[in-house]
């Protein structure tokens, strides 16, 4: 049985963990609700939790706020899948959708019925810190693997894997312990970890104390390995978090065994693809679907052609409006610092080398958009071997912008598809050979890149720059500014009443 949370501190307690950034948006207000497992019984109810001045009044008493069971989300992501379609949020997907949300069914039924020994409920879990729990673990050694196996899905681009863990990942009560992130956000956050305990014998056990902390169910989107720093901590790490009972959903394109294919010392990395198959379920989505070409019609942000740079300022100049814009300096991690060439009302423009063309990486990609929320990219060049890095910042610069629902505008050499017709695949290039008399015609041969990783990870850049300028994302890229801002708005109350009241918002 799901448990509700038994009092109005709880509430507030999982509100302040699980929704500080949205704190005071009526609908994730309203989902907080739910999943907590308050009966809403009437529309004043949320307007009265997501009132700042009544979060601090503290006027509410545990025995007015009704506790019920919470087990709303009967069923789970098939029924919810299906809700979807029949409300046409969704088109009636492919069977191998259906097929991918069967996996997730299973594993959903199974974490509900062992959440008491999985110890998800995050109000009956340990309270050990990682600190600590690497400290009994020395006086005390003993493995916890859950006795559920994660599940790993692969499979082509934009074929809903990363829609279909976010629905499951959103039915599941928000008292557990879960967590959903983007696999290099999740890698910048252990890399930052790591550095605070260097001191210590193992950093990385306590590293994984920590976060199996926080959460027991880790929802990683986008799994890929190219960084030879992270391939050689991931076994260890991983090792300790399902010693720790962590059950891992991850989402990727490349299957489990081609996972940092041609790496450096990738004889290191083995172990981890077999500890990942032991403690994961892998499962190929299997569809040729890509959704992401049935967005409605384009929008103009994606310039071809160096003479468009004036279209590009233009547009700039449009959605800065009155403001002038000036250089910046945004913060990025560890004290690290990004210096902005132009930016102004949430908006940065940058020439590509200063961008692509520089020792940078995720890291000051999500310090960019943790400021400003649209980019204006100059001069994005044809890639191939001479501009591979460029290639490789730029496949990561277009997933950090898609992750952060920003908006993209920019100036190319060609069209998203021409951009890395000269990156190829082994079996491209194998296939191609025959055909090289006409091919060295059309391109440049000696500029041909034969990259597993980027030839496989480039269709992903291509459909999401394709998604990126369609109604369905700016829609989406307007809603995401509309929340942010009124969190915005309700935290700057919140201040104002803290320092009136000069108490603590939150028991
Ligand atoms: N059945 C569906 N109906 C409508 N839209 C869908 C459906 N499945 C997926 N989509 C949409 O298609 C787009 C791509 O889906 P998603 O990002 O989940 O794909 P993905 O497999 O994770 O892609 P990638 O490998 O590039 O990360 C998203 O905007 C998603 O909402």
């Amino acid at each position: 049985m799901r448990r509700g949370v038994r009092s109005f501190r709880q509430f507030r307690y999982a509100f302040q963990r699980q929704e500080c950034n949205y704190s005071f948006s009526l609908v994730k207000c309203q989902k907080v609700l739910i999943d907590t497992g308050y009966r809403v019984t009437d529309n004043a109810d949320i307007d009265k939790f997501s009132c700042p001045k009544f979060i601090a009044s503290r006027t509410l008493t545990t025995d007015a706020a009704r506790v019920s069971n919470g087990d709303v989300n009967e069923g789970g992501p098939l029924v919810e899948y299906e809700r979807r379609i029949a409300a046409g949020e969704l088109v009636d997907g492919d069977s191998c959708q259906v097929g991918t949300l069967r996996e997730l069914q299973r594993l959903y039924d199974e974490l509900v019925e062992s959440a008491d020994a999985c110890k998800l409920d995050r109000y009956t879990a340990s309270d050990k810190s990682g600190r600590s729990r690497w400290l009994w673990s020395r006086l005390m050694p003993q493995s916890s693997y859950s006795p559920i196996k994660g599940l790993y899905l692969y499979g082509g681009v934009g074929t809903g894997k990363t829609m279909l863990m976010d629905l499951f990942f959103n039915q599941l009560p928000v008292n557990w312990r879960k967590t959903r992130i983007h696999f290099h956000d999740f890698m910048l956050n252990v890399h930052s970890r790591l550095q605070k305990h260097k001191g210590v014998a193992d950093p990385l056990e306590v590293v994984a104390g920590e976060i199996s902390d926080e959460a027991i169910l880790l929802c990683l989107d986008e799994f890929m390995v190219t960084d030879v720093a992270d391939a050689l901590i991931l076994n260890r790490l991983f090792r300790h978090l399902f010693n720790n009972g962590v059950i891992l959903v991850a989402t990727s394109n490349r299957a489990p065994d081609n996972l940092y294919e041609r790496g450096l010392q990738r004889d290191l990395f083995l172990p981890f693809i077999a500890t990942l198959k032991e403690r994961c379920v892998a499962h190929e989505i299997g569809s040729a679907v890509d959704y992401r070409k049935m967005t409605s019609a384009q929008h103009g942000f994606y310039f071809v052609g160096k003479e468009s740079s004036s279209l590009l300022k233009q547009k700039f100049q449009q959605l800065i409006g009155e403001e002038k814009a000036c250089p910046q300096e945004v913060e990025v991690v560890m004290g690290r610092r990004l210096q902005v060439p132009l930016g102004a009302n949430g908006c940065a423009y940058f020439p590509f080398e200063e961008l692509c063309d520089k020792p940078l990486g995720a890291a000051d990609y999500f310090g960019l958009f943790n400021s400003f929320h649209t980019l204006a990219l100059e001069g994005v060049p044809i890639f191939g071997l001479h501009n591979r890095t460029a290639a490789y910042r730029f496949v990561t610069l277009v997933d950090v912008i898609y992750e952060n629902r920003a908006i993209l505008l920019c100036t190319a050499e060609g069209s998203p598809l021409e951009l890395f017709d000269r990156i190829l695949t082994i079996a491209d290039a194998q296939q191609m050979a025959p055909r090289t008399s006409t091919r060295s015609r059309k391109n440049d041969d000696s500029d041909l890149c034969v990259d597993n990783e980027l030839g496989f990870t480039k269709d992903r850049t291509i459909s999401r720059l394709t998604e990126m300028n369609s109604k369905e994302y700016l829609e989406q890229h307007a809603a995401m500014l509309a929340e942010k801002q009124l969190s915005e708005e309700a935290s700057n109350a919140n201040a104002v009443q803290a320092s009136v009241g000069g108490g603590s918002m939150f028991i």
